[in-house]
């Protein structure tokens, strides 16, 4: 930028006229002329070593390498993520590991809702209402209240009713847990299981709810403790580890209700209702968090990478004797395969580094060890033998000749057999796959 020194001694130089000292400069005036100049000179510096941090962010951004993990639902790819996130980021594990207890707080409070409906559903003395199929589906008559007599029922009745009402903050803040799990978008059952089907990114949201102060705490108000609290612009970051209100708010209620909890769970109408299994809370609790368009090509269409990508595809050889739900027809190892077509001949992802995970091997060895044969689920299987070597060699010769079919760009295949559940074998695996990305990158740089 600007050098003040040495232009005024240079002859002709257009700047040398314009920084000259004025014509009668006062000892005055010069202190603050020297001191103008120094401050634009420092300004300049600053702006000099902004602009070669910038160079140097730039070219590191272009050497760092994307990599997406693709495949199938249920194939692996959250944990293998983890997996690198234990490697790389454990704080970023750590931070993720607040937002769990949304999860956790809300599996607690769906199943005492579900009671509640169910009691609803029962207590109304229609078996046949159109309540959901699940609680019908092994419906063998109404629960014991039948028996009972008409004093013992209104006994039952009120102490019902009497939980009902200790036990409803639960209730709210089950709907503001739900609220904040699936980011304000109305549940969705999946089945009729009623549970809470989450758009990928709720834990980010959940943390940055947390860090944002989460205003709208489940009683619709500011608490105390929040008031209390300087106020903060939306823009404002919040450090992590500042108390998220939704959370201290369910844990107190939590911590309140549970003896009322283990009341419910133990009232003669719940246990009648347990014993005819029709709550099957263990079921009701789980709570899934799904990547949107997981089963959807639009999921590759949407990236762009460009010749810094790395595509790990997970394939689960284990699921050989699995099939679609969506689709009962198609066999699961089917589907990854065609997964995978899609994903070779995709021209958004021709240049990207390809690396195939044959997941799941341990469940495969224990499925074989188990006797299940590979040949009633896959009918061109054969007469091969049904031992693990075997099975996975005819699964990875399949997904190699899909690649041979859809490799215009003549790009290698590099194939792993993973259990990645297993963290030091998987971990070693994410080093070899780490090296032969560069190895390849260095190689291409080195043809540039
Ligand atoms: N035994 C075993 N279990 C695995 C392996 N990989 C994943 N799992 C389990 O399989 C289940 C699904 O794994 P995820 O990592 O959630 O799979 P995903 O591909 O992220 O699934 P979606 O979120 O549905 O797309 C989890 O219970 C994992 O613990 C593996 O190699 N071996």
């Amino acid at each position: 930028m600007i050098r003040t020194s040495s232009i005024h001694s240079e002859a002709g130089d257009p700047f040398a006229a314009i920084l000259r000292p004025p014509d009668g400069e006062t000892d005055y005036d010069r202190q603050l002329r020297l001191k103008r100049e120094a401050e634009a000179k420092r300004i300049s510096d600053s702006i000099d070593d902004e602009l070669r941090k910038d160079e140097k962010r730039y070219k590191k951004r272009k050497e760092d390498v994307k990599l997406l993990l693709l495949g199938q639902a249920e194939s692996g790819k959250s944990t293998l993520q983890k997996q690198f996130q234990l490697m790389y980021s454990p704080n970023s594990l750590e931070e993720e590991r607040l937002s769990w207890r949304s999860v956790i707080y809300y599996n607690i409070a769906r199943p005492v809702r579900r009671i509640f409906e169910v009691i609803d559903t029962y207590g109304d003395g229609d078996s046949d209402d159109d309540s959901t199929a699940e609680e019908h589906q092994e419906h063998k008559g109404p629960p014991s209240e039948s028996s009972l007599s008409g004093d013992q029922v209104s006994n039952s009745d009120k102490q019902l009713a009497s939980l009902r009402l200790r036990l409803s903050p639960l209730l709210s803040a089950e709907s503001s847990l739900s609220d904040r799990l699936s980011g304000g978008t109305p549940v969705s059952g999946g089945t009729s299981k009623g549970n809470l089907f989450v758009r990928s990114g709720w834990q980010a949201r959940a943390l940055l709810k947390s860090k944002f102060r989460d205003r709208s705490s489940f009683t619709g108000q500011r608490s105390s403790l929040e008031n209390a609290m300087p106020r903060k612009s939306e823009d404002s970051g919040m450090v992590i580890g500042e108390k998220d209100q939704l959370i201290e708010e369910v844990a107190n209620i939590l911590y309140a209700c549970q003896d009322d909890i283990k009341e419910l769970w133990d009232h003669t109408t719940v246990r009648s209702l347990r014993e005819t299994r029709k709550l099957r809370l263990e079921e009701w609790a789980e709570l899934w968090v799904i990547l949107p368009g997981q089963h959807n090509s639009s999921v590759f269409s949407r990236v762009c990478p460009n010749h810094s990508s790395a595509i790990i595809f997970m394939a689960p050889v284990s699921a050989f004797d699995q099939y679609l739900e969506e689709d009962p027809r198609t066999n699961r190892i089917d589907d990854s395969l065609q997964l995978f077509t899609h994903i070779c001949s995709n021209q958004l992802l021709k240049n990207a580094h390809l690396v195939l995970f044959l997941n799941k091997t341990d469940v495969l060895l224990s499925k074989l060890a188990n006797g299940v044969n590979v040949k009633k689920y896959i009918t061109s299987y054969g007469e091969r033998p049904n031992d693990f070597d075997s099975v996975v060699n005819y699964f990875r010769a399949h997904f190699t000749q899909v690649h041979k079919r859809n490799n215009e760009n003549q790009r290698v295949l590099y194939t792993h057999l993973t259990n990645v559940v297993d963290k030091r074998a998987t971990q070693s695996i994410i080093t070899n796959v780490r090296d032969s990305i560069f190895r390849v990158y260095l190689k291409s740089a080195a043809l540039v």
